[in-house]
């Protein structure tokens, strides 16, 4: 079996090490036998979706999503067309934001792509920059890592990734972080998301290798003995806490 992971951008959109996102799939498919491509796209490249199996939308800055933003709507209805026949995409952070209607900045309205219907507002206050740890249905494992955004993003009717038990998430307020929509994750927790989520990684292998195998697939289980240590250890460490961003003063 193969998968081909297209890499969205990276030339903008690589906040905080997303490719070590990229590493991790590469890695999970290829100690099960699974051979595992990746394509980078940048600047002007053509981008055939129909050749994509998982699709990585990373983190960005403010300005870098402006001018990432104008690329997207080039390709915005074929990508579309991806995410509703069920295409496999993870979005981080900025790349999150870009997947709902717009991100609203002070210095000027960010056009999303409208994929999934959520809105970000970013609002006057500081930005959220803390651990996070979430309970998940989708996973036995708590989801964990690290966020920081300026953008509060209501999702609307749409399902969270979580619940969250220690952090931000969305907003700050709802208690809910990330969106799940069809086979697509978004999630404010960026950088080594996957390294750290060995479940979440093994999720977008699966949904993507049944939706271009039609079959039902049982990934061969890892060990993940270092992995499952950590995020008990970071669950057990912060559940109960209340996360206050230390860096409040660092106003959006
Ligand atoms: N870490 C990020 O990708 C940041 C996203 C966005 N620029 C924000 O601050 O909300």
């Amino acid at each position: 079996m193969k998968l081909t992971i297209g890499h969205l951008y990276p030339d903008f959109l690589n906040l905080y090490g997303d490719r070590g996102n990229i590493q991790c799939l590469k890695k999970r498919c290829q100690w099960r036998g699974i051979e595992a491509e990746v394509q980078a796209f940048e600047n002007d490249d053509e981008i055939d979706f129909s050749k994509l199996d998982i699709v990585l939308l990373g983190g960005g800055s403010d300005r870098e999503q402006m001018l990432v933003c104008e690329k997207l709507k080039k390709i915005r209805e074929n990508f579309r067309a991806y995410v509703e026949d069920d295409g496999v995409v993870i979005a981080v952070c900025g790349g999150y934001q870009l997947l709902g209607n717009y991100y609203a900045t002070k210095d000027g309205r960010i056009e999303g792509l409208g994929i999934v219907d959520m809105d970000t507002e970013q609002g006057t206050g500081y930005r959220l920059i803390d651990n996070i740890v979430l309970e998940s249905e989708l996973f036995s494992m708590p989801v964990v890592g690290f966020e920081n955004h300026g953008g509060r993003t209501d999702i609307k009717q749409n399902k969270p990734l979580g619940k969250v038990i220690y952090g931000s998430g969305n907003n700050g307020e709802s208690g809910y972080e990330g969106v799940v929509y069809k086979n697509v994750i978004g999630t404010y927790i960026h950088g080594p998301l996957l390294p750290k989520n060995p479940q979440v990684a093994d999720y977008l292998i699966t949904r993507a290798l049944e939706r271009k195998y039609h079959k039902k697939i049982e990934l061969q289980p890892l060990e993940d003995v270092e992995e499952k240590e950590a995020n008990a250890y970071i669950y057990n460490r912060f559940k109960g806490k209340v996360s206050r961003p230390q860096n409040q003063e660092q106003l959006v």
